[in-house]
């Protein structure tokens, strides 16, 4: 069986972290006046996302895709381009109206991930950027189109190029997620015994 194509930065061998990385310039695909957003520093938990909602590049079947602080990210040029795609969305993913490249999206809503914004670090002009440490979202490939079929092939690539694949996110931001709605939970029923006594 032939090796499934994944997506660009992944199929010819995932480029390494530098440990020199210390932010660049996200650009969109559009010749005429593209949009740039700067990112300062380096992003995190970057990892491939199977979603339907997460941009890829053209033929590509994963996203490339990773956070970023928001106080971390503006957009330099051209930002008059940029929509958002989903208003009702956690990720408000902001894209290029005209090339349709997703530049950012923030989270703004109360949630774990609040203050992050995300990101497709293969639009930097420079190199270095953290590598892929996981993929995500793996079984959502089918509802854009791939055959059940190439499943198998398509998680055994993965763990070949060292991406441990899942169908929500990895283990550890699960955890993550899962202890933030613990303590919120908590916190809001500990507020309205407050407001209650108080009543
Ligand atoms: N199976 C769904 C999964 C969508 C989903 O939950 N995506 C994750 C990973 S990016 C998420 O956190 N989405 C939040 C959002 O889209 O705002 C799909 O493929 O559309
Ligand atoms: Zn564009
Ligand atoms: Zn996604």
């Amino acid at each position: 069986m032939a090796t499934p194509k994944l997506h660009p930065a992944l199929d010819d061998g995932i480029a390494p972290t530098s440990p020199d990385f210390a932010g660049g310039v996200l650009v969109c695909a559009c010749a005429d006046r593209p949009v740039r957003v700067r990112v300062e520093g380096q992003v995190a938990h970057n990892h491939a996302c199977g979603c339907t909602k997460c941009w890829k590049p053209d033929g590509a079947i994963l996203s490339v895709v990773a956070v970023a602080p928001v106080d971390k990210v503006s957009v330099l040029e051209n930002g008059d381009k940029l929509e958002v795609v989903d208003r009702a969305a956690l990720i408000q993913r902001h894209r290029c109206r005209e090339c349709g490249v997703h530049m950012h999206g923030p989270v703004e809503r109360d949630h774990p991930f609040k203050g992050l914004s995300f990101l497709h670090p293969e639009r930097f002009e420079e190199g270095g950027w953290m590598q892929p440490g996981f993929a995500a979202f793996v079984s959502s490939v089918i509802e854009a189109g791939v055959d059940p079929a190439e499943m198998d092939g398509i998680r055994a690539r993965l763990r070949e190029m060292g991406l441990e694949p899942y169908d929500c996110l990895s283990p550890a931001l699960m955890d993550y997620i899962a202890t933030w709605t613990l303590q919120h939970s908590t916190q809001s029923a500990a507020q309205a015994a407050a407001e209650t006594a108080d009543a």
